[in-house]
């Protein structure tokens, strides 16, 4: 058995503009006025901005709806703290509580156009949740151009342009130094295209019920302190399968990638062709020779085996994934897997007999599941839906989503992981953690997460070699 569950943490929800609304809805049949709600977000928008910036000339650019409200409201504030504010304004306030915020605002306001002058703080309050498409040429043009101009820019609730319930751009969004948004984030906070957008992303309260949510953006994981009388069966073995002579690497990075994950055991099933090549390069991770479905099989099967990692450069052995599956012990699907049941992903439903995580990135998915309409959210839950597993879909926006209905998006990555090998790794990580006992959809959010700050650790110049050496920094400071 496993040492005593570990634990993950931290997930913080994630709201529709639709649930937004609902959250607003309610708060205001529970006798708090809509322009309170504004009056909070405002005043908490420009705190923000406060503990930001150093004082700057500040522009405000209010659109027509709510989201301009809360600009007349941090124009006022800020003005309030000595700072020197201009509100432009894209159109007269189209709701009655933005007329109320604006009246509050008792400055000049300009009319927002191609001869507005641009300051060195620029405030983007012209469109939030209700965006409902994209911004006309000409203003778009004028934002770029202000944008060009300021030193730094500022985001109230969304970089206006973005969508924010799929993160796609409908024109494009000023390049943010920090967003300011209201309550819980957004999915378009976390989505790419839109995240690249949002620069420092400050969720403030504004005294909404907690918001509850199927979507949560991955916190730090915590896991329970390994048990004092523990041994290295306990703490959990993987075994990942090796690929041909040529191609030995992939398997050996997810290998190890598992032991500093904290598997107290991993062995590397290779094929008798590979075995000189894998010995070479092994020190603590048990080689073992596997050349048929039923050796992976008889080794997945042992009761001290916990999980197995099969797919990374694997080449074309179906049946051993097959094998693999039948045993019905966790497992993470990467790589090669994908292409092996190109275009079956119903074949491969059938197969799963156990938990399991499948990791494709972007090509990999598409192969498994083909073209899937949706937000990449909707994407991946369509996906785990159909497959019976958790689904990763890999990228800056990591995805996971469980059959029953849990996603997650992992924003705490790093560029720097966009390197060869970088998957093998995410793979062995995820392995140790559901040979440890983690549910997998736990294990594969707090696998992104200890391989985004691996990543992150390791910044420019990473190689995928270098990210298992960098987990017991991670995992040190999980504490
Ligand atoms: N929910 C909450 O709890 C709280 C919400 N708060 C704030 O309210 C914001 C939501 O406000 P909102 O609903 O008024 O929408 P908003 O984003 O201002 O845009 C709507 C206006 O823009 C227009 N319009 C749309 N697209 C357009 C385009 N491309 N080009 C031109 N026009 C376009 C649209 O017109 P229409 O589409 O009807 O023609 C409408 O007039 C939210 O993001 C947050 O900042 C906070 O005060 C605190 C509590
Ligand atoms: N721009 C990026 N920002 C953050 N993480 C990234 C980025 N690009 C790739 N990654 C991560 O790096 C890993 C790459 O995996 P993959 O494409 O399978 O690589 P390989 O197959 O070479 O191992 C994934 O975990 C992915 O999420
Ligand atoms: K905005």
């Amino acid at each position: 058995m496993p040492d005593s569950s570990p634990l993950t943490g931290g997930h913080r929800p994630i709201v529709t503009a639709a649930e937004m609304r609902a959250l607003e809805a309610a708060a205001i049949a529970q006798g708090v006025s809509e322009f309170e709600l504004m009056a909070r977000a405002g005043h908490a928008a420009a705190r923000a901005i406060i503990a930001y910036a150093a004082p700057a000339d500040t522009l405000v650019l209010c659109g027509p709806g709510n989201n301009g409200g809360d600009g007349y409201v941090i124009a006022l504030a800020l003005a309030e703290a000595g700072w020197p504010v201009r509100v432009a304004a894209l159109a007269p306030s189209g709701t009655d509580t933005a007329r109320q915020a604006a009246e509050g605002w008792t400055g000049p306001v300009e009319t927002l156009d191609k001869a507005t002058a641009p300051a060195s703080l620029l405030v983007d309050a012209l469109f939030g949740i209700g965006l409902t498409r994209p911004l006309d040429g000409r203003l778009s043009a004028i934002l770029a151009r202000l944008g060009e101009g300021a030193g730094t820019r500022v985001a109230i609730d969304l970089p206006s342009g973005v969508a924010t319930d799929d993160g796609a751009c409908l024109s494009p969004p000023l390049a943010c130094d920090l967003c300011i948004s209201f309550g819980a984030a957004k999915p378009a906070h976390y989505l790419h295209p839109a995240a690249a957008h949002v620069g420092r992303l400050v969720i403030a309260p504004i005294g909404l019920a907690p918001a509850h949510s199927d979507l949560t953006v991955i916190g730090k994981p915590r896991f329970a302190a390994l048990d004092a009388d523990t041994h290295k069966y306990r703490r959990g073995h993987v075994l990942v399968v090796g690929g041909p002579a040529h191609a030995t690497g992939a398997a050996r990075l997810a290998a190890l990638a598992a032991q500093r994950a904290g598997a107290g055991y991993v062995t590397l099933l290779s094929p008798s062709a590979a075995l000189a090549a894998n010995a070479a390069q092994l020190t603590g991770v048990v080689l073992a020779e596997a050349d048929t479905p039923r050796d992976i099989a008889k080794a997945l099967a042992e009761p001290r085996a916990g999980a197995l990692v099969i797919g990374p450069a694997l080449g074309p052995e179906r049946h051993k994934v097959i094998a693999a599956l039948e045993v019905g012990k966790p497992v993470v699907l990467d790589a090669d897997v994908f292409t092996l049941f190109a275009n079956d992903a119903a074949g491969l439903a059938k197969l799963i007999a156990g938990p399991a995580v499948l990791t494709p990135h972007d090509g990999e998915f598409v192969r498994l599941f083909g073209d899937l309409p949706g937000s990449k959210v909707e994407r991946v839950c369509a996906a785990a839906a159909r497959i019976g597993a958790v689904v990763l879909l890999k990228g800056p926006d990591t995805v996971i989503a469980a059959p029953d209905g849990r996603a997650a998006i992992n924003a705490h990555a790093s560029s720097a992981l966009a390197t060869a090998g970088s998957g093998d790794v995410l793979a062995g990580i995820i392995g140790a953690l559901l040979a440890r006992g983690l549910d997998p959809f736990e294990a594969a959010c707090a696998g992104a997460w200890l391989h985004g700050d691996a990543g992150q650790r390791g910044g420019a110049g990473l190689i995928a070699e270098d990210l298992p050496g960098l987990l017991p920094a991670v995992l040190a400071d999980l504490a």
